[in-house]
């Protein structure tokens, strides 16, 4: 019998004792052997929990456990995540998580101490909740050089734009909605600023680039501004407004950020709706692959949780590559990146913008007082040079 434990027992391990206890059987038979939640570590007691007689709360029990082979840390946060995962990982217990703001921050470092003692450091739903994304970058696309990484890595956000669209609901509304089913961090504002996509993205590109792409450096804004009439907009150019989290290797130099943009009806992103994510992942030899499902929510991510606890499981002593080292790879400034931009300016700004951006495409959408269109492709640093002079009420990146 393997004996595992879980540090946090909120909406993440609280899932991870229940898909381990429903789906035993299965777990067992691909473990090779039993697994058994012998500890659950969190600050509070559980009075009435079917489990609340594994609740401890002093983390040196189940580190001092010998019998402890794994533990789930799902309690988020740096500290004192960081300190219990190296410490377990140094006494050779493997860690699998769902917290990227960790992974995202000491990635490369935790690995390297998980290899050293003959363990691993596991992170399948830091990424996309449920959707196996970590493992396929890792096992299945080997063969490939991957070269750009596009997704919807955000479930809260998606589901606030999702409802923004369909609905027209509100902002605040949407965003309690979505902290009472789960999906949210503790700060909201790790996912409505970008904050969480970006470190998701971090994760994404060192695993692209096989090295370590600090998530400070990746350009990143949240979906706070955006608005019911942006939304009309879109509707008139047949787009929608979606989270994306964009890396790409271009001519050798790695360009990524975080932005919500304007998509079209043909982009498989468009039809990835609520708390679903998908992650775009584009390899010289196989061309385009896509990975879909619920991006956050209890079930969802603990599932992804349990896969590593398996994978950990069948590879006890046993060190699974991981192709991620701590040189840093340098994020190219986003100034340089080429698009097109959807603008809206105060009408009276219509001749002023048409003389500043030349050549643009007029957007017809029956809102009163402005005129909005959309640029020629150009550079963000020329766009904000043009934006600034004309002084434009906002806009929206343009996206195939
Ligand atoms: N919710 C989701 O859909 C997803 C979450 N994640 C990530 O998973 C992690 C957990 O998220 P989630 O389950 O939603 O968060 P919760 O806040 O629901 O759960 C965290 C739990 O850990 C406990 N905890 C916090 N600090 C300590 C400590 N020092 N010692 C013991 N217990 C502690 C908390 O106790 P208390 O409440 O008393 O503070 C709480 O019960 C985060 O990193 C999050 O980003 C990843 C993917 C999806
Ligand atoms: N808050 C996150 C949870 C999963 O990572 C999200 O909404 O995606």
């Amino acid at each position: 019998m393997i004996q595992v434990a879980v540090l946090g027992y909120g909406t993440v391990g609280s899932g991870v004792v229940e898909v381990i206890e429903k789906n035993k059987a299965e777990i067992n038979k691909k473990s090779g052997e039993e697994l058994n939640v012998k500890y659950i570590l969190d600050l509070r007691d559980f009075p009435g929990d079917p489990y609340e007689d594994k609740v401890v709360h002093d983390v040196n029990m189940i580190l001092d456990d010998p019998e402890v082979k794994i533990i789930c840390e799902t309690m988020g946060g740096l500290k004192p995540a960081y300190d219990f995962t190296k410490k377990a990982l140094s006494l050779g217990k493997s860690v699998c998580t769902s917290n990227k703001e960790l992974v995202a921050a000491h990635g490369p470092e935790l690995i390297r101490v998980a290899h050293e003692n003959k363990c691993n450091y596991l992170f399948e739903a830091s990424v996309g909740g449920g959707i196996p994304i970590i493992r396929p970058l890792n096992y299945s696309l080997t063969a490939e050089k991957i070269d750009a990484i596009t997704g919807i890595l955000n479930g809260t956000t998606n589901y606030i734009l999702t409802k923004m669209d369909r609905e027209g609901a509100d902002f605040e509304a949407v965003l309690k909605e979505a902290q009472e089913k789960g999906y949210a961090e503790r700060n909201p504002e790790a996912d409505v600023e970008g904050y969480d996509a970006c470190r998701k993205i971090a994760i994404l590109s060192s695993l692209m680039c096989c090295k370590n792409v600090k998530y400070e450096e990746i350009y990143t804004e949240g979906i706070t501004k955006i608005t019911a009439t942006d939304f009309v907009y879109a509707r008139a150019m047949g787009r929608t407004i979606k989270l994306l989290a964009q890396s790409k290797e271009v001519d050798g130099k790695l360009f990524a950020m975080v932005a919500p943009f304007m998509i079209s009806r043909d982009n498989p992103l468009y039809m990835v709706n609520d708390v679903f994510n998908a992650v775009c992942v584009h390899g010289n030899m196989l061309g385009d692959s896509m990975y879909y499902g619920k991006g956050a929510g209890k079930l969802p991510t603990a599932s992804a949780v349990v896969s590593d606890v398996v994978d950990c499981a069948r590879h006890i002593g046993k060190v699974i590559m991981c192709f991620w080292d701590d040189e840093d790879v340098k994020v190219s400034d986003v100034s340089e990146a080429r698009r097109a931009f959807f603008v809206r300016v105060d009408v009276a700004k219509e001749k002023e913008a048409i003389d500043t951006f030349k050549s643009v495409r007029v957007i017809e959408a029956d809102v009163e007082g402005e005129f909005a269109f959309v640029t020629d492709v150009m550079s963000e640093k020329e766009f904000n040079e043009k934006a600034d002079a004309v002084g434009i009420i906002s806009r929206i990146r343009m996206e195939a």
